[in-house]
């Protein structure tokens, strides 16, 4: 059954209805300086909605922390099946979306409005939504959250081939 609940006037337009509960997921979550206090927020957003979710760090604020450093034992998370999806902040978002897809396995975008939020899921199993703590927040920023964990992939062949094409874009630049 899908839970979340879009608010009137607002236009989702899923490919699929999840089937199993969202709640067994197991979501990570990381930032930057630059998105600190989001992580923060969306940390208790998410554990009060009864998610399980880890917290990568950074776990105090230092304003000279770097983002590849932030983002990697989220994206390792990731590829090792530790978390299912994740949640990465730097200020803009670009750091660590650049950053996170240096690690093979891992589907970063980064995400400013809804429908890139779940189609990212639905066509490209995006695995890790990234976003810029110093670009968005509030309202949006936790229905971009909400629209990401519970999109679900759409196993149809033109994007099981699209992706085969991806890891094999991995597999030819891997060292
Ligand atoms: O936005 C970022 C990268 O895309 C980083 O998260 C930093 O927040 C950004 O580089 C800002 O850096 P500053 O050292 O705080 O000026």
């Amino acid at each position: 059954m899908h839970n979340f609940e879009p608010k009137a006037g607002f236009i989702v337009n899923y490919e699929n209805t999840p089937t199993k509960n969202s709640r067994d997921m197991k979501v990570g979550i990381a930032a930057d300086h630059g998105g600190f206090d989001q992580k923060q927020e969306i940390f208790d957003y998410l554990t009060e909605k009864g998610y399980e979710v880890t917290d990568f760090g950074a776990h105090e604020f230092d304003e000279c922390d770097d983002y590849p450093d932030r983002v990697k034992p989220l994206a390792l998370a990731l590829v090792s099946g530790e978390v299912d999806k994740g949640i990465a902040i730097c200020g803009s978002g670009v750091g660590v979306t650049v950053a996170a897809n240096k690690v093979p396995g891992v589907r970063a975008a980064l995400i400013t409005e809804a429908y890139s939020a779940h189609q990212g899921v639905e066509h490209d199993n995006m695995n890790l939504m990234c976003l810029g703590g110093r670009v968005i927040g509030g309202v949006l920023i936790k229905e971009l959250v909400e629209i990401f964990l519970t999109a679900e992939y759409v196993e149809k062949e033109r994007f099981q081939r699209r992706l085969r094409k991806v890891e094999a874009l991995e597999r030819e630049f891997r060292k």
